[in-house]
């Protein structure tokens, strides 16, 4: 046993980590403006061009008002959001300076109406901005279109003020009129009238939330008038030139693809495809690996039309830095479009050896799904306010086995919280039956863990017995290894915990005490008042126990003796980089000491901070903490394929479980 750190639960001094400088990120953006709407003071026109309306222009929500009776008087015919963007153009085109249209948008941004931190969910999020863009859409009774939006960037709040104002209360149709190029006109994105690259970033997200605003009010008359919500998909091409876009939705998609490399997602999930390659094989094809929203008839078509594809590219042979996109892409587009032509074709390819990476099979794959909180109960929220979906995360559960069972992983791993704590307490037996009855159905081993909504339902002993994990004195710590070259350890992250134990149990005692000492709050599970990563001590999480510590030292010495790789899961997240503060193991530090002192580790996979996230620390060991089922909005999945390979790790997700290439460092 080497000398293992304990600042918590072990006896020698504290290591010294690096991860724990983060970068802190400081939002603070300085304001050049003041609060009065008609301060113009800094900016270099006269106070007289600016229009009558311009300073109030964006604290006006309302249709009828006296502002946009000025609008209308103004432009004399038209709309009322023409009359408004007319006038818009007017007070940005009076603006000479391209600075002082900055500082007009910046000004506009800070009169933004207030949108509610329960509404930033990943739903309204507007895909395809560098910065984070959020946008609520409502369709009153009066059949007006009702819109909130906000942005963690100044400018981007500015360019939103302007579109809430000019949209905001306008009626379907209008909202759907309006065109991009109609608000480049007021030019804030280019100099002198002329766009420069670097500032094509914000002729795009005029462009994104134009579009998004546009996709969600079509969806919401939809709805309304009893029409499915979906579109047809956009015309996306990535060809060995690169990306060819036909749309400006499909461009930004475009973009989260490139970066994406592994998968190509259309924009609501419809459908994924992505390409395929055999072990040895240098051609393309294309697979389904995804079907969300579609119907049984509509994946069959798609189906045949994937296997046209097939036999139309292998005529042709891609080669390493060359592909002949006339042929490939004509062929599967061809292929797709004479067998279902209301589907627009996405179609991926990779050129120039990224073919030949991906051709390798992986070692082994294994199935992932974290935090799948069911219980019988109404969809609710989360303590902040996120939305969660306690009967449809068995449904999800249900489609992750299907997938697992078309796709044939070696085994499955559930990474805890597999039933809610709002479960009733006379129910939790029969939910967790459900849920273990779901995993059941796959055609192959399952591997749990343990998380604090299980331990809010049922006792430790009890759960360790119906999840069949094996267990000394109950602790829910084990190893195995599915093939020789790697071995997959599994951590009990409530080892010491004031959660599951017996109430006068030495461990519930140990943990109460330890929180007493660094949680003051009466109500344990909050963090207020805690600092920085001092906020991981609540009681919903726990720690990883000195004998667990050891072990964990033994398995990954016996590990590097035998020349394995490992992947290290948990329930909870083991890096500061990965996850929130709230979510991190009590003693994460400990833990990654111990693991720090081998070479063997190459990946830390976790769940219970359901956002999920990626980090690498300052080992090159990946950290990658899984997305919630139970946060998928019904009809969506967040589940996933892990597939290792001698140098990396391959997670394949399905649509909220973003799919990731994690490659080891040496
Ligand atoms: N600030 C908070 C947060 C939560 N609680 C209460 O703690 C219990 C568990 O919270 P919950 O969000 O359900 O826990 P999960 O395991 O699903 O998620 C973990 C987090 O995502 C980690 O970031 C529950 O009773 C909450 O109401 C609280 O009091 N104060």
């Amino acid at each position: 046993m080497r000398a293992v750190s304990s600042s918590l639960f072990y006896n020698s001094p504290k290591p010294k980590f690096n991860h724990l400088s983060n970068p802190v990120r400081n939002p603070v953006i300085r304001c050049i403006y003041t609060r009065n709407p008609c301060f113009n003071s800094c900016f270099s026109v006269k106070p007289t061009s600016i229009t009558p309306f311009s300073c109030s222009a964006v604290t006006s929500h309302h249709p009828g008002s006296d502002n946009l009776a000025t609008a209308e008087a103004a432009t004399g015919t038209g709309t009322a959001t023409e009359a408004r963007l007319h006038l818009l153009i007017q007070e940005f085109e009076s603006l000479l300076e391209p600075v002082d249209r900055v500082k007009r948008l910046l000004q506009y941004g800070n009169l933004l109406p207030p949108f509610e931190q329960s509404l930033k969910f990943t739903e309204n999020r507007v895909p395809g901005c560098t910065a984070q863009v959020w946008l609520h859409v409502s369709l009153g009774n009066d059949n007006k279109v009702r819109f909130l939006a906000d942005s963690d960037s100044e400018i981007t709040k500015g360019f939103c003020a302007c579109l809430v104002w000019l949209l905001d209360g306008a009626e379907p149709g209008e909202v759907l009129a309006l065109k991009t190029e109609d608000l480049e006109a007021i030019n804030v994105m280019g100099l002198n009238g002329k766009r420069v690259s670097s500032m094509k970033s914000r002729a795009n997200t005029w462009h994104n939330v134009l579009v998004s605003l546009q996709k969600r009010t079509k969806a919401l008359v939809a709805e309304r008038e009893g029409r499915p919500r979906g579109e047809p998909f956009p015309s996306l091409i990535v060809d060995a030139d690169g990306i060819q876009a036909k749309g400006s939705y499909a461009e930004a998609q475009g973009r989260t693809t490139m970066q994406r490399r592994v998968r190509n997602c259309f924009p609501d999930s419809q459908a994924v495809l992505g390409q395929d390659c055999n072990e040895g094989q240098r051609f393309l094809s294309l697979k389904i690996i995804g079907t969300v929203g579609l119907s049984k008839d509509e994946i069959k078509k798609l189906s045949v039309a994937c296997s046209l594809s097939q036999t139309g590219i292998e005529q042709k042979v891609i080669t390493k830095g060359h592909m002949d996109k006339d042929h490939t892409v004509a062929a599967v587009y061809r292929a797709v479009a004479c067998i279902y032509t209301s589907i627009v074709m996405v179609f991926m390819a990779y050129a120039n050896g990224i073919v030949s990476a991906q051709g390798k099979p992986p070692l082994f794959s294994f199935g992932v799904i974290s935090d799948v909180q069911y219980a019988d109960i109404p969809d609710g929220r989360s303590f902040l306010g996120v939305p969660r979906y306690y009967r449809h995360s068995l449904l999800m559960l249900q489609r992750a086995v299907q997938k697992w069972n078309e796709q044939k992983p070696k085994f499955v791993i559930n990474f805890g919280d597999i039933i809610d704590g709002f479960c009733p307490k006379d129910q939790s037996l029969s939910a967790i039956k459900k849920v273990i009855d779901e995993f059941n159905v796959f055609d192959g081993p399952v591997y749990h863990m343990i998380g604090n909504h299980c331990l809010y339902n049922l006792p430790r002993e009890k759960l360790l017995q119906m999840l069949n994990i094996p267990s000394i004195d109950g602790l829910a710590y084990y190893d195995f290894s599915p093939i020789p070259e790697y071995r997959i350890v599994v951590l009990d992250g409530y080892d010491i915990s004031a959660i599951g134990w017996p109430k006068d149990h030495e461990k519930t005692l140990k943990a109460l005490n330890f929180l007493r000492e660094r949680n003051p709050n009466s109500d344990k599970n909050s963090p207020n008042g805690l600092v920085g990563l001092e906020r991981r001590f609540l009681m919903f999480n726990g720690a990883v126990g000195k004998e667990q510590l050891e072990w964990l030292d033994h398995v990954l010495q016996d590990a590097t003796n035998s020349n394995q790789k490992v992947v290290v899961c948990c329930h909870l997240p083991l890096d500061p980089g990965a996850a929130t503060k709230e979510a991190l193991l009590w003693n994460y530090d400990e833990v990654m000491y111990v693991i720090h002192q081998y070479n063997c580790v190459k990946a830390c996979l976790a769940g219970h901070d359901h956002k999920g996230g990626h980090s690498v620390d300052s080992h090159g060991i990946h950290h990658r903490v899984l997305e919630a089922a139970l946060e998928c909005p019904p009809g969506t999945d967040a589940f996933g394929c892990v597939n290792l390979f001698d140098d990396r790790l391959q997670l394949s997700g399905a649509d909220r479980m973003e799919s990731q290439e994690m490659v080891f460092s040496c």
